[in-house]
């Protein structure tokens, strides 16, 4: 894993954000994994940025995202897809019908699961995919103990993720508690995976996710077995590394 230090959440949104600019300029077909969260949101302003000033183009580009919550419609702020609407697609020359997110508030939610994975097949693939990382160790919605070899599902969320992503909710009890997910398997599958983090919350998950034992009870362990994982993280959250 290549790790790069950077002072703070602004370098690591520059830094992040160039190298993505710039692998869509040398690919204008790329299928980019898009994450969700407070940590890719300065990412995604300098994206917006960088199209706007240097006319990096997304009109060829397709992407799927990570994860979605089950029971909030797309028009709830909350929701992933108003998430991406607002915070990147509606400022880039994105084909909306080119970005896919799971749809969770579909009937059949199994059936959901099984079309989304053939979407990403029929892409080719994820090229490069941005994560986040929870403070237990999940990645996209994958929470400890998901299997290594799981593919996109319905999961119920863990206490401590509903309790740090209460802070985007009026309350906590208003955290839906089920999500459809990207599976491991299906994270792993991504030819290029960057991962951002940022802060002291993090370090001891970035602590286990460099250093600790490779284990389900502690997902995003498994990018030690990804060849081509980039961390761009802070001091704050690299200072047990
Ligand atoms: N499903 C998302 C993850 O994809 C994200 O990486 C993580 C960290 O979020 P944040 O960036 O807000 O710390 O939690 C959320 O629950």
């Amino acid at each position: 894993m290549k790790i790069i230090k950077v002072a703070d959440s602004t370098e690591m949104s520059k830094t992040a954000g160039e190298m993505i600019a710039e692998k869509v300029r040398a690919n204008p077909e790329i299928v980019l994994g898009l994450a969700t969260g407070g940590t890719p949101v300065g990412t995604y302003q300098y994206l917006i940025e960088d199209h706007r000033k240097k006319g990096t183009s997304y009109s060829r580009v397709s992407s799927v995202n990570l994860d979605e919550y089950i029971g909030l419609p797309k028009t709830d702020p909350n929701s992933y897809y108003s998430f991406m609407k607002t915070n990147l697609f509606d400022h880039l020359d994105i084909n909306p019908e080119q970005t896919f997110i799971p749809d969770g508030s579909a009937a059949d939610l199994e059936e959901e699961c099984a079309n989304y994975e053939r979407k990403i097949a029929a892409l080719g693939g994820v090229d490069l995919q941005l994560l986040g990382i929870g403070r237990n160790g999940h990645i996209a919605f994958n929470e400890p103990g998901t299997p290594f070899e799981s593919r996109t599902h319905v999961i119920s969320l863990a206490e401590d993720t509903i309790k740090d992503n209460a802070r985007f909710f009026s309350s906590p009890e208003e955290v839906p508690t089920k999500a459809i997910t990207m599976g491991i398997a299906t994270i792993l599958e991504s030819k290029e995976i960057i991962l951002l983090a940022t802060g002291k919350s993090k370090a001891e998950a970035l602590y286990s996710l460099v250093k600790g034992e490779v284990t389900e009870d502690f997902p995003a362990s498994i990018l030690q077995r990804h060849g081509n994982v980039t961390i761009i993280a802070d001091e704050d959250a690299l200072s047990l590394i």
